[in-house]
């Protein structure tokens, strides 16, 4: 299975011209069964002003854009994540279409981002951790930020997740803490990690694939670009079976900190 992640620079022209300069670039990805866009590239992540203006209806020109990306290449296309206008509230929405341009997958990001960013004061967090069923596994999203809490991808892989998308906006200044987690995350839960992060001012890049033995697949640099990856899922269940790691959880036992 190729998988592509595009690494998008949201920095200069307008967003318009973005979605037409990424669409370009992605109808160009022939032979890709899986692409994968970051968070919040259409807007811009730090552009929090922009926010409101540029929120969407789900049914808004990034789902339309994507549901056609995915026809034409015959692929499945993980759009990364967008401004989500539903009932007054925004929210920080990531979607996955399937080859035939059916949304396959729909994550509201949980864990929205308050240090040096207005994420948290502007976007609403989601509640509800979906896992779906694809031609290449269980797939499960979580954005950028959610990579910090280990209790969420336990409830993934609960779930059933085999595989998980991660779009990011992952600033250079923590660009170790991107590295650190998603190799952590990918060898905690045992799964093919899929982490596709923005590029350009401020942010880190190094979109990268690792698989459930933490063997880093691929990895970008810090340029905007693509990056491929030929990736085979079934190592998870390889993997699993192999180290069964996650059989061995103590499930009986409540832990309550100085108590225990
Ligand atoms: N976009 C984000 O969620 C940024 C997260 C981040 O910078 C961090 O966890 O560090």
């Amino acid at each position: 299975m190729r998988v592509a992640m595009v690494q998008v620079d949201s920095s200069g022209e307008s967003v318009p011209e973005r979605r037409a300069r990424v669409g370009e670039l992605v109808r160009g990805l022939g032979g890709a069964d899986l692409v994968v866009l970051p968070e919040l590239w259409a807007v811009g992540y730090f552009a929090f002003d922009a926010y409101a203006e540029g929120a969407e209806p789900f049914e808004g020109p990034s789902v339309s854009d994507a549901r056609s990306w995915a026809r034409e290449l015959g692929a499945w296309v993980h759009l990364g994540s967008f401004v989500e206008m539903d009932a007054g509230r925004l929210f920080n929405t990531a979607v996955l279409l399937s080859p035939e341009g059916e949304v396959a997958h729909v994550y509201r990001k949980i864990h929205v981002f308050g240090y040096r960013s207005r994420e948290a004061e502007l976007l609403t967090p989601g509640d509800e951790l979906p896992v779906a069923d694809t031609s290449f596994g269980r797939v499960a999203a979580t954005t950028c930020y959610d990579l910090r809490f280990p209790e969420l991808w336990r409830g993934l892989v609960d779930g059933g997740a085999q595989i998980a998308i991660v779009p990011a906006a992952w600033p250079a200044a923590r660009r170790e803490h991107w590295r650190l987690f998603t190799s952590c995350r990918a060898v905690e839960e045992q799964v093919l990690l899929i982490g596709c992060n923005a590029a350009g001012a401020e942010l880190g890049g190094h979109s990268r694939v690792v698989d459930p033995w933490g063997a880093v697949l691929a990895e970008a640099g810090t340029e905007a670009g693509v990056t491929w990856c030929d990736v085979d899922p079934a190592v998870v269940e390889r993997a699993r079976a192999e180290f069964p790691v996650l059989a061995d959880r103590r499930t009986d036992l409540t832990f309550q900190g100085a108590d225990v």
